[in-house]
Formats: C-alpha cells, sequence, structure tokens
C-alpha cells in the first residue's frame, strides 16, 4: 500500500497526455471537479490535436511527454493516449516522481502490466486504472446484491457485448486494430465488460475462447467468444462482435442464481431488465432510479472515478482501482488471447 502525505491546502493538479476522443471526457470531469482539481498541462505529437486541447482547457500545450514532465508542478499524469503506449509512459512518469492514471486497458501485453506496477511500487507513487463503467448505477446496485449474498450460490453468467465498429473506425488511427498496440473486441471496446467477470463474480479459475476476424482488415479480432469457469464453480460465457448490424444493439450481463435472476442490458449495461430474487430487500426500491438512458456506450463515470481519484490524494479514501486490479482483468484478457490462439483452456493465474 501506497502511503503519501495528503493535498488538501490547494487543488490537486494534473497534467494529460493524449488529447484525442476519450480526452475530452477527463476534461469535462476536471471541468466538474475544478473545486478540488485543475489540469495544468497538455501534450499531444499531434500539432491539432494538442491546439484543440490547449484551447478547451487553458492549459500549458508540450509536444512530448518528455518536455512535459521536466516542465510540469503536476501530482499525476493522466494518460489517454493508445493503449500500447501506456507502459513505457507510464513508467516514465513513475520513474519522473509522478503518479499515474492511465485509460484502459492498462497495457497490451501481461509483462508490460506487471512491469508498470514495478515501477510505480518502486517511486512509492500510486497507479489508477481507468474503470469508469464500475461506477454506472446499473452495476453498482448489481454488486451491492453480490455483496449481499442476495444470489445464493450463482449457477451461470452471460455477458454480451454486440456493438458495431465500421471499417472507417478502425481506419481513422494507424494504432487501431493492432495487437501491440490496441487489441482486439475483447482487450479494446469489451473491456470494462471483461472486468465484471471478476469485479462482480469472482476469481476466473479457466478460460476457453474462440476469436475470429470476420469483416473487417484488422490485426486483431472483431468477435471472440469465450466460456468461464470460476472458482466457485459457476459457469458462463461471454460473447463479443463489433459487427452487429446496423447499430450497437446490445452490453449486458445475465446472472443465474440459486435465489435469484439479474438481467442488466441495454446497449451498455443501462437498463435494469430484469430483477427478482426470493426474499426482498430495501435496494429493490432503486432498480428504476438506477437505469438512464444513455447515448455513449461510455456511460457517465468519468467523473465519479476522477472523484475517487481526488479523495485519495487528499488522504479522504484509497484507490479504487488500482495498478493491482487493472492487472486482474488484463490477466483474464491475456488468458483468454492464448486460449484463443493454441485451442486450449488456459487456467490463471497466469504466472505465480
Ligand atoms: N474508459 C473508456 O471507456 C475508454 C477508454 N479509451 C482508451 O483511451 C485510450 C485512447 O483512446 P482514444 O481517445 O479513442 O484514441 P485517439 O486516437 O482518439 O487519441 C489518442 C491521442 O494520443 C495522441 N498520441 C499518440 N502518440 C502519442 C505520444 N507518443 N505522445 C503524446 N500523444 C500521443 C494522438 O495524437 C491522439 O491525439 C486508449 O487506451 C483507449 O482504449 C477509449 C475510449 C473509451
Amino acid at each position: 500500500m501506497i502511503v503519501i502525505p495528503p493535498i488538501t491546502d490547494r487543488k490537486i493538479r494534473f497534467a494529460l497526455v493524449g488529447c484525442g476522443r476519450i480526452a475530452n471526457n477527463h476534461f469535462g470531469a476536471l471541468e466538474k471537479h475544478a473545486d478540488r482539481a485543475e489540469l495544468i498541462d497538455v501534450c499531444d505529437i499531434d500539432p491539432a490535436a494538442l491546439k484543440a486541447a490547449v484551447e478547451r482547457t487553458g492549459a500549458r500545450g508540450h509536444a512530448s511527454l518528455t518536455d512535459m514532465l521536466a516542465q510540469t508542478d503536476a501530482d499525476i499524469v493522466i494518460l489517454t493516449t493508445p493503449s500500447g503506449l501506456h507502459p513505457t509512459q507510464s513508467i516514465e512518469c513513475s520513474e519522473a516522481g509522478f503518479h499515474v492514471m492511465t485509460e484502459k486497458p492498462m497495457a497490451t501485453r501481461w509483462e508490460d502490466g506487471l512491469e508498470m506496477v514495478k515501477a510505480a511500487d518502486k517511486a512509492k507513487k500510486h497507479l489508477f486504472v481507468v474503470k469508469q463503467n464500475r461506477r454506472n448505477a446499473t452495476l453498482q446496485l448489481l454488486k451491492r446484491a453480490m455483496q449481499e449474498k442476495r444470489f445464493g450460490r450463482i449457477y451461470m453468467v452471460n455477458v454480451n457485448v454486440f456493438w458495431t465498429r465500421p471499417q472507417e473506425y478502425y481506419d481513422a488511427a494507424g494504432w487501431r486494430g493492432t495487437w501491440e498496440f490496441d487489441g482486439g473486441a475483447f482487450m479494446n471496446q469489451a473491456s470494462h465488460y471483461v472486468d465484471l467477470l471478476d469485479w462482480l463474480i469472482g476469481p476466473v479459475e479457466s478460460v476457453q475462447a474462440y476469436t475470429a476476424t470476420l469483416a473487417r482488415n484488422i490485426e486483431v479480432e472483431d468477435t471472440g467468444t469465450v466460456s468461464v469457469k470460476w472458482r466457485s464453480g459457476a459457469l458462463g460465457s461471454m460473447n463479443v462482435t463489433m459487427l452487429t448490424y446496423p447499430k450497437n444493439l446490445e452490453g449486458s450481463i445475465t446472472i443465474l442464481g440459486e435465489k435469484g435472476s439479474v438481467r442488466v442490458g441495454g446497449v451498455a449495461v443501462n437498463e435494469i431488465q430484469h430483477w427478482e430474487f426470493s426474499e426482498p430487500h430495501a435496494m429493490d426500491e432503486e432498480i428504476k432510479d438506477a437505469s438512464y438512458a444513455t447515448t455513449s456506450v461510455y456511460g457517465f463515470g468519468h467523473p465519479l472515478y476522477y472523484d475517487n481519484v481526488i479523495k485519495t490524494m487528499r488522504g479522504e479514501a484509497t484507490p479504487e482501482t488500482d495498478g493491482r486490479e487493472g492487472l486482474k482483468s488484463l490477466e483474464l484478457l491475456i488468458a483468454m488471447y492464448l486460449s484463443a490462439r493454441d485451442g486450449r483452456r488456459v487456467s490463471l493465474p497466469l504466472d505465480y
């Protein structure tokens, strides 16, 4: 556990590298927390992206991460760059004495994720991994039902991610659809759903996966399916495709237990569609309010995620998802890819 002197006499200072699509959610989250946080520096190698970010945020702009680290007074560096760059950038930031908040996935390779955690530990700095979907009201309610053991024994779990990503999406940036910098439908688009397998249901014993590149011109998979056995004995599966015609159709989880059945669906786990338990509970009153309409599959969790990071920096909380928590879903993802590649069942943990 990292113990750092709390910062309570001033705002927490952030710097961000990678001013692309998701960076806007970070800018929005920081604007919402302007009473306790400020963005003071931004960096991008693309001058147009950097200019737009400087204009939106008023932060100082830099063309290279190394230059930004040499000049900034930030406490935390946010990584919103292509996924395969997170390891080297995270380690550079840790070694330069900064806390790090990295977008998901933390890395595209298992060893890289381990090195990131080691570097942050060595520097005695936090490594936060963004998992904002955990903060969806629907999933928070489901998590509470799990914690209260309302399902009894869990028998079966099914997760579906039926979304659409046209070829133009992959062609829009060179890193998309590559093994080194992105990963496929499991690792990029469905990574928050892979996270649910461990965070909601518990430790996984083994996986058996198939992946395919059926329609897009990319290195990685656009479609995949995996059978999962949990250590508790529960069985389940996860089905993912980015080829749904003609638009995003479903992002769902169904849990069938001894004393309860729940389905959270909609386009991105935003609707509680079925909620039935043998015993009533006060939380049942909250079902209607927990569902929400959404236009973005990213959800609304970034500001809530930031709240925990800011509170942690102020000494008022502990990290919700740190590097070790990030490693759990990375380990599952790598197990799935090894299984699909070699046509075999892969057991966890990957190494001891
Ligand atoms: N939490 C979530 O739900 C989401 C997370 N993400 C994650 O965020 C990350 C970025 O994704 P997008 O914003 O969609 O990508 P993007 O391609 O729109 O933006 C990436 C930006 O990084 C910049 N960049 C590339 N190399 C750089 C370098 N060496 N130094 C500085 N800047 C550099 C690019 O010029 C670009 O502006 C990925 O890891 C992705 O998986 C993306 C979407 C949703």
